[in-house]
């Protein structure tokens, strides 16, 4: 392990819990949710009290030249949660927000995000503080290898296995999967998921949150009496969940009134032809480009719609907005776009939440299925892919939904109840504690 990849301890890694009413950090909201959901289970205080802490952070420093010639630095984390259902899984953020507290608060999502669908992986989350639309290909390619360089130690099939994120693309993953497997002295596909399907990544990764989104809105769409036919939907955010969200539920017949990205959003409140906007891929921060009308980020997310998917950021339905939120349901597609203290307002005022560790959780689902394709070294068709990944949706829905109806809690305190229940037992199991 290099110098600077030493894990930094617990203490100074993690800062206690705010008591403010609106801690809006991602390790404060999912402290609080992991609380909260705990208070409808017989579990030991001191379970709860080490699940709120993470293994390890490993902060490194990764310095890289630009195409001038100068030297820039910039910080990397990667976070490990907790590993007791398997090797630690989760992706890699690039994004100038980046802090170590978010890569905690993310990591921990990672733990029962795999746990809700049954999958043997543990909870990770990293990231580097960079503006990646600073730099070029080149440079993100030096950034992306020195990187993985700096966390080679604690990555690896079986210990941690990396995916992309906000900024991070199925290229990004290549140099990762090429950098490891340099130093390896051998071809590791199953280091990292989320790479293109010829070297190893699976079809339909890509796709795969949103399409896990708009499976579980259609859902709970049905379950709330919303034919989809009738049914007006905002998207916040036009990547990778975003734009696969959009388009499929518009395919599957919903109307698509507004998407957005950073600049702002279109909105048509009679519908937009999402397939003609590009998504962040095709064309980064373009979608008010291809809009006759636009409105901005935060009109959208108060927008008179049945069905508002936030699939961008975190953090951007707070206790400031909440009461202004007109949407009669939330299907969450980023990760913690609700805080603590909107959650709160919004089951006051019934309107469901169904949570980002249940609805995006095809992204890390189909990213099993790559890793096992690596290991297996057989690949699987779309087709397969399609079908596997519908019907762990539909499983982990009606098992978060049986909690919902037997317990009478919110989609988010019944998502919890199913992870936590897994992961106290595996702890029990495995005699881990504390
Ligand atoms: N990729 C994955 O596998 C998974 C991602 N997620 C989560 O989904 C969310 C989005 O990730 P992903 O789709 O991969 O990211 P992408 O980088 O593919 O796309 C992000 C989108 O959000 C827009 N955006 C960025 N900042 C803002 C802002 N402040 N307000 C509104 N829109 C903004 C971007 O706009 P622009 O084009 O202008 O930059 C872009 O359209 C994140 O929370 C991520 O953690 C969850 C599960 C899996
Ligand atoms: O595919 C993965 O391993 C993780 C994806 C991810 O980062 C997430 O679901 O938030």
């Amino acid at each position: 392990m290099s110098s600077n990849t030493s894990p930094t301890t617990v203490e100074s890694a993690v800062s206690q819990p705010d008591d403010d009413a609106e801690a809006t950090s991602a390790v404060a909201t999912a402290r609080r949710q992991l609380e909260h959901a705990a208070t409808h289970l017989d579990i030991d205080p001191n379970i709860v009290e080490r699940l709120k802490h993470p293994a390890a952070v490993h902060e490194v420093t990764v310095p890289v030249e630009r195409d001038d010639g100068s030297i820039d630095v910039f910080t990397g984390y990667r976070a490990h949660h907790d590993s007791v259902r398997g090797p630690f899984k989760g992706g890699l953020r690039y994004h100038p927000g980046v802090t170590r507290e978010e890569c905690i608060g993310l990591s921990m999502w990672m733990t029962w995000k795999c746990a809700v669908m049954d999958l043997p992986f543990g909870g990770a989350k990293g990231g580097i503080v960079v503006d990646p639309k600073e730099l070029s290909q080149a440079e993100k390619e030096r950034l992306t290898r020195r990187f993985t360089d700096e966390i080679r130690d604690i990555i690896g099939p079986n210990k941690d296995i990396p995916a992309p994120d906000m900024g991070t693309d199925p290229q990004t993953m290549s140099w990762i999967m090429d950098a490891y497997s340099m130093q390896e002295a051998e071809t590791l596909p199953g280091v990292v998921t989320g790479k293109p399907p010829v070297i190893g990544g699976s079809y339909g990764r890509e796709e795969a949150p949103g399409r896990s989104v708009a499976l579980i809105a259609r859902e709970a769409c049905n379950y709330y009496d919303y034919p989809l036919e009738e049914t007006t939907v905002a998207v916040q955010g036009f990547g990778s969940v975003g734009a696969n969200a959009a388009r499929l539920l518009d395919e599957w017949g919903a109307t698509v009134v507004a998407v957005s990205d950073v600049n702002g959003a279109a909105y048509d409140p009679t519908g937009l032809d999402p397939h003609a906007i590009p998504s962040h891929d095709e064309e980064p921060e373009a979608v008010t480009d291809y809009a006759d009308e636009t409105i901005g980020n935060d009109e959208l997310l108060t927008l008179d719609v049945d069905l508002l998917i936030p699939a961008a950021i975190g953090d951007v339905i707070t206790e400031a907005n909440a009461d202004s939120i007109r949407a009669d349901l939330i299907v969450e597609g980023a990760n913690g776009p609700t805080t603590f203290a909107a959650d709160t307002i919004l089951a006051e005022r019934d309107i469901p939440v169904v949570p980002d560790i249940l609805a995006n959780a095809g992204g890390v689902t189909v990213s099993y299925f790559e890793w096992l394709q690596d290991i297996n070294r057989r690949s699987w068709s779309l087709e397969e892919v399609q079908d596997e990944l519908d019907k762990e949706m539909l499983s982990a829905w009606d098992d978060v939904r049986a909690e919902v109806e037997t317990r009478g809690v919110t989609w988010r305190d019944a998502a919890y109840i199913v992870a936590l229940s897994r992961l106290v037992d595996a702890h029990a199991n495995r005699g881990l504690w504390p």
